[in-house]
């Protein structure tokens, strides 16, 4: 029975690379979760456990930590292709590379009305996040990059129904014109091309994620998430598609007229399980080829 091996990658995930900028007083500090993986001719390390094509995990960890402090981070893109190009270059079987970054935000603790210069508190809204992949190298190199954030949780304590769906026996859910709408956002999208300003596109689109989230009236959290992906659309060229997924953070309506008290609209149960899931692609009619950009990029439809 013939047998062989089948796709594989390998390297080091979630090397945790915090990078300070104190060249003046006044600290930086960028908080990364670095992930490498490589894909190439490997077949030998597997079938008959030769090395000789293998760069070590161990070698990819260090190389993250040393072009942190040679290259620095000036975006989790840019640190990105940086990293997998170097890994392409320094294995010769490696025909590709994926790089995944996280990056956790900080901000200044206020002091008197102002940012201190080296004391930061983690801030609570949304992870920064890319994968990239890039396959060759010289004429031959393509490199996608998909980034986006998660954990964005967010709420409207009104402006949000949900009524007129579909009923059969089973059904029991309450028609309604007034319900919280909340969830816990992992968003992620596909650069169109690697000529972006990353930092800038990257605060842009989030500001008008939210800023979108807060102005559509929600009749669906499919309809708020469709209207959100469709501005990131319109404004953001640089950007082919963009996909979500998000849990639906059912708040009930906690009844209290056993006690005799009236509840409208003021006391909720925020369940945690089960949620709906919701989960879509905006795209554009004639959005460039993907390629592989979606390798590796678990939970997305
Ligand atoms: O925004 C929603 N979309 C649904 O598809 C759905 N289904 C459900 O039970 N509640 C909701 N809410």
């Amino acid at each position: 029975m013939p047998i062989r091996l089948g796709p594989n990658q390998y390297g080091k995930a979630e090397s945790r690379v915090v990078r300070i900028y104190r060249d003046t007083p006044r600290h930086r500090i960028r908080d990364l979760n670095v992930s490498s993986a490589l894909r190439g001719r490997f077949e030998d390390a597997h079938v008959s456990g030769d090395q000789r094509d293998v760069l070590p995990t161990d070698t990819q960890k260090n190389t993250a930590f040393a072009f942190a402090k040679d290259k620095g981070v000036t975006s989790i893109e840019e640190f990105a292709l940086t990293l997998g190009d170097h890994f392409i270059a320094a294995a010769p079987a490696a025909e590709g590379a994926r790089v995944a970054v996280q990056e956790y935000p900080w901000e200044r603790i206020e002091v008197d009305g102002a940012g201190h210069d080296h004391s930061f508190v983690r801030s609570g809204a949304g992870v920064r996040t890319t994968v990239v992949n890039i396959d060759g190298s010289g004429p031959d190199r393509t490199a996608h990059v998909v980034s986006g954030i998660e954990d964005l949780t967010v709420l409207k304590s009104t402006g949000s129904e949900f009524h007129g769906f579909l009923k059969d026996e089973y059904t029991t859910l309450q028609e309604t014109t007034d319900r919280i709408l909340a969830t816990s956002l992992v968003v992620r999208w596909r650069y169109a091309h690697t000529d972006v300003a990353w930092d800038k596109s990257y605060d842009a689109i989030k500001a008008l994620l939210l800023r979108r989230f807060a102005e559509i009236h929600s009749y669906a959290l499919q309809q708020t998430l469709y209207g959100m992906g469709e501005s990131v659309l319109e404004q953001h060229p640089e950007v082919a598609e963009i996909k979500f997924s998000a849990p639906n953070k059912h708040h009930f309506l906690v009844d209290l007229s056993p006690f005799g008290v009236d509840n409208p609209g003021e006391v909720f149960h925020a369940a945690d399980r089960p949620y709906g899931l919701i989960e879509l692609t905006v795209q554009r009619d004639d959005a460039p080829d993907p390629g592989n950009a979606w390798h590796g990029v678990p939970g997305f439809c």
